[in-house]
């Protein structure tokens, strides 16, 4: 049984003496893998774990003495009051990369107060004298999370953990300065992917931008959604009136809540657009944190790409969770603080499920998983990183926060032991897969280049028979015939398959590319000498985007297979394990028997006859 957090503090100077006998025997903590400016990156991984503590705050140090009961005053007497200057934390980070920390869970035997450590692996721990611009770099900036966006995929980042360790202190920051570094970075992809297609787009100061953004921001309180950039709404008025936004998934499988979408231009509007939406989120004091944040926060910044306007927009989606509490910080809530910290918690622990089956799915290709992001809102307002059948890439960094008090040691553990699964090892290979020509991932190099040719020569053929055809149509309006088209020829394809998938890539490799870097990929492979100079940026244009098609058509079949397939297997066995194996159903019981035979012959007699 974990101890009250009066207890602890009743015991302070004795945990203080355990936890410096810890210390003394413990080596120097291991560093950062690397500089701050040379963040390495793992391109492996899809969903990366970080752990962060923060320092203690002088309030709650104040707060934590006027907590000590009577009964313990002689003992606490005996030691000196704790200050920010001598203060012991209830987490120590061991390593910063790969992140281990271990919290001291505080005890009580016969014989007096014990310390035990728990240790817990991410791929990052950040300690208390972490700044927030050190945890962009080593996070979004390490992972290219705004690159990712800018290319068509899916970036996440989720702040979780006890109400007040952090998060939103983490997440503002973030936001803050995402909001700075998107433009440049889209000014430089924008420079970049003009100049490879060789597009003549520029705007009249000279400056390119291929891209729109639309922010939008929401607030999930308990099963409910409030729009945040919802204009006349006062937030510190319980009154005042709000709409609740629905969430559902429409026929085409979109999950686009009815929000207001506005348009931003530049780093300063984006920022003041977030400061006036976290102005709008409902807060209330808890015991732990005077301005706790009762719901989910959810800021999503798309990127649509207006060279590629067919392609699917890039997302930004940024999660600031609830405070996850437990019932002793809850019970001085209302009813319905009470239902929404429940609901809170139920969707935090079905997010849980979702991210770790996503890791595993994304570092297991072929094998099936379910991810159950149906069951909850918040889950399902996290489709696009969820959903196996999208053809987006997406990343997701989960940045679990930790109080650093031995008091919160039990919401630490709770904390770190919610988060520490997520980080999914990487599986040792198996070997390569059986080669299957309906699954793109399973293709060795030679039969993906064998496909690319052949997509790319479909592509030649069906433009020479249109030139073909416009030539035909010239020549009959002069009364002339010319020679009929000769498909059995081989003309000339406009892009090297073997430059767009070099040796030893195979279609494994082709599977991970976004649309942008398909296309990119596809103008850098192009073949000058077969194309004429007028049309040449079409005609790659219109081979990369039906290849990029046609490729990514076979994959999303093969993927609906496999789970369809493995889906079927499951079915049958739970039928078979409630009707018994293929025998038994066919062992009706007596009254089904008359049932079906009566009613068999009903349908197959005459009308005359019945
Ligand atoms: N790394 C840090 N350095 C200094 N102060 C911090 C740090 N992290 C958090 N704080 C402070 O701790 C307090 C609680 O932080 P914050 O409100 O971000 O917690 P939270 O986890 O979002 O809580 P809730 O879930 O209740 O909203 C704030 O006053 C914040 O300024």
């Amino acid at each position: 049984m974990s101890l009250s957090s009066q207890n602890i503090t009743a015991n302070q100077h004795l945990y203080r003496a355990l936890l410096t006998q810890w210390e003394s025997t413990q080596p120097p903590a291991r560093g950062f893998e690397s500089s701050v400016d040379t963040a390495s990156r793992r391109e492996d991984k899809d969903v990366i774990v970080a752990f962060r503590t923060r320092p203690p705050l002088e309030r709650e140090l104040i707060r934590f003495e006027s907590e000590k009961t009577p009964a313990s005053d002689a003992e606490s007497d005996v030691s000196e009051p704790v200050t920010v200057e001598n203060f012991k934390a209830g987490i120590s980070v061991i390593s910063a990369e790969p992140g281990v920390m271990v919290a001291h869970v505080p005890g009580m035997k016969w014989n007096g107060p014990t310390l035990t450590q728990k240790t817990f692996e991410a791929d990052l721990a950040f300690g208390p004298q972490i700044s927030n611009d050190e945890i962009y770099q080593r996070t979004v900036q390490a992972h290219d999370m705004i690159n990712l966006a800018l290319e068509g995929g899916v970036s996440c980042i989720m702040a979780y953990g006890q109400t007040g360790a952090g998060k939103t202190y983490t997440m503002e920051s973030l936001e803050h300065l995402i909001a700075r570094d998107l433009f440049p970075a889209a000014e430089k992809t924008s420079a970049r992917l003009l100049d490879s297609t060789q597009d003549a787009r520029k705007n009249e100061d000279g400056a390119t931008n291929i891209f729109e953004f639309s922010v939008t921001f929401l607030e999930l309180l308990g099963k409910t959604a409030y729009d945040l950039l919802e204009q006349g709404y006062n937030p510190d008025d319980e009154t005042s009136p709000r709409k609740p936004v629905d969430i559902h998934e429409d026929k085409a499988g979109f999950v686009r809540p009815r929000l207001v979408e506005t348009n931003v231009t530049s780093s300063e509007e984006l920022n003041s657009l977030i400061t006036n939406a976290l102005a709008h989120r409902r807060v209330s004091a808890t015991a732990r944190n005077a301005q706790s944040s009762r719901s989910h926060a959810v800021l999503t910044i798309r990127a649509h790409n207006t060279l590629l306007p067919h392609a699917d927009d890039g997302e930004l989606i940024l999660v600031d969770l609830a405070g996850s509490e437990r019932y002793d910080d809850s019970k001085a809530h209302s009813k319905l603080l009470m239902d929404q910290s429940r609901e809170n918690n139920k969707s935090l622990a079905n997010l849980k499920e979702c991210v770790r089956t996503r890791a595993k799915s994304g570092l297991e290709a072929t094998t099936f998983v379910h991810i159950p992001f149906r069951t909850n809102k918040l889950t399902l307002l996290l489709k696009s990183i969820f959903d196996l059948e999208s053809t987006r890439l997406s990343k997701t960094i989960v940045i679990a926060h930790m109080s650093p008090h031995l008091q919160d040691t039990p919401h630490s553990v709770n904390t770190l032991s919610y988060a520490s699964p997520f980080r999914v090892d990487v599986p040792k290979s198996r070997g390569t897969p059986v080669m299957n020509k309906d699954d793109p991932r399973t293709w060795d190099h030679v039969y993906t280049i064998e496909f690319l040719t052949k997509e790319f020569e479909k592509r030649s053929l069906a433009r020479a028979k249109a030139g073909h055809q416009a030539q035909a149509k010239q020549a009959a309006l002069k009364g002339k015939k010319i020679r009929p088209f000769d498909d059995t020829i081989k003309y000339p394809m406009a892009i090297d398959p073997v430059k767009l998938c070099p040796p030893p890539k195979t279609g494994k490799h082709l599977a991970r590319m976004y649309t942008a870097e398909w296309i990119e990929a596809c103008f850098k492979a192009q073949i000058p000498e077969n194309l004429e100079r007028t049309s040449a940026h079409d005609v790659v244009k219109t081979a990369a985007m039906e290849s990029y098609g046609a490729f990514n058509y076979l994959l999303l079949t093969a993927r609906t297979k496999t789970r369809n397939s493995v889906m079927k297997t499951r079915k049958k066995a739970a039928a078979d394990e409630i009707y018994g194996t293929s025998a038994r159903p066919r062992a009706m019981s007596l009254v089904n028997c008359i049932l079906y035979s009566f009613t068999s012959r009903c349908i197959s007699l005459p009308c005359s006859q019945r």
